[in-house]
């Protein structure tokens, strides 16, 4: 028997007055899987994550997280479940006028108030360790940090409350391509070491085939197809066709195969298995 997905939303509909951004939206995230979401700008990639954490509240369909249901929760139901997960939102949504520490420590503050200041200093030096950042990112704030600083930052926040499920909103975007290949392995080793599951939102494709497990593709209001690269690649859909076998997908697929020790051969091999 196959292990309950980690996430599961069924029947999805939101909209933003006479604008329907999903309908009829079905997914499944399996325990341990990085799973990419893509498709073109607009089509409902962070709405869609925003749903699941429960910051969305949509107009018809279920959301189970962790099997706990998410649409219609109470906010104690809430509260509960959002101990579980961490979140990376677009542009790291950092507070400017708190240091990456204090940062990292507001997520414990709120679920556990009653911890010591020492305790929390070193649950945060712990995290900025483990997010790759240097010891001295603890006491800088956010407008003294680098773009890529930023997103560890961020990721060492959402790594704050040990989570299980770690949803990461483009957090490739704006870093240059060697970072960006750092940021993928940070994520790829954390997924193992941790056990996470993860939901990952880019536009990147090296990503997408560096480190992906699956991928699911939303167009049309609704995710079209979900699979490995290959198995996309074997569908005759326009856009995917297109995004994938286009000149960026093509080089993406070639750098892959130059460096078979990255991720992409993790992908193709627990495929195979
Ligand atoms: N709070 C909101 N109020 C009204 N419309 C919204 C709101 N949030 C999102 N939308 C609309 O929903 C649609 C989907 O937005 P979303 O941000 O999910 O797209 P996306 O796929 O993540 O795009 P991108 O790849 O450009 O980040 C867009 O048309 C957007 O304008």
């Amino acid at each position: 028997m196959s292990a309950p997905p980690v996430i599961s939303v069924r029947g999805l509909r939101t909209a933003f007055g006479p604008q329907v951004v999903h309908d009829q939206l079905d997914l499944e995230v399996r325990r341990g899987e990085i799973l990419g979401v893509v498709g073109g700008s607009g089509t409902g990639k962070s709405v869609l994550m925003r749903s699941i954490i429960g910051l969305q509240q949509p107009e018809a369909g279920e959301v189970e997280v962790l099997g706990v249901p998410v649409t219609g929760a109470g906010d104690d139901a809430l509260l509960d479940i959002r101990k579980r997960w961490g979140v990376l939102f677009q542009g790291g949504a950092l507070f400017s006028t708190l240091t990456v520490a204090e940062n990292i420590q507001l997520p414990i503050r709120e679920f556990y108030p009653g911890l010591s200041p020492q305790l929390l200093d070193e649950i945060a030096a712990y995290k900025i360790v483990m997010s790759g950042l240097s010891p001295e990112a603890g006491p800088k704030y956010p407008a003294e940090l680098s773009g890529g600083m930023k997103k560890r930052a961020g990721l060492a926040r959402a790594l704050a409350l040990d989570p299980e499920l770690l949803f990461l909103d483009e957090p490739t975007a704006g870093l240059d391509p060697i970072g960006a290949a750092r940021f993928d392995e940070l994520t790829l080793s954390l997924r193992d070491t941790l056990g996470l599951t993860v939901f990952l939102i880019t536009h990147d494709l090296d990503t997408l085939y560096a480190i992906c497990d699956r991928v699911a593709v939303l167009a049309d209001r609704h995710v079209i197809a979900v699979g490995t690269i290959d198995q996309l690649l074997a569908m005759d859909h326009p856009w995917i066709q297109e995004y994938f076998n286009g000149p960026r997908g093509r080089q993406a697929a070639a750098a892959v195969t130059a460096h078979p020790a990255g991720g992409g051969d993790h992908v193709r091999d627990k495929d195979k298995g």
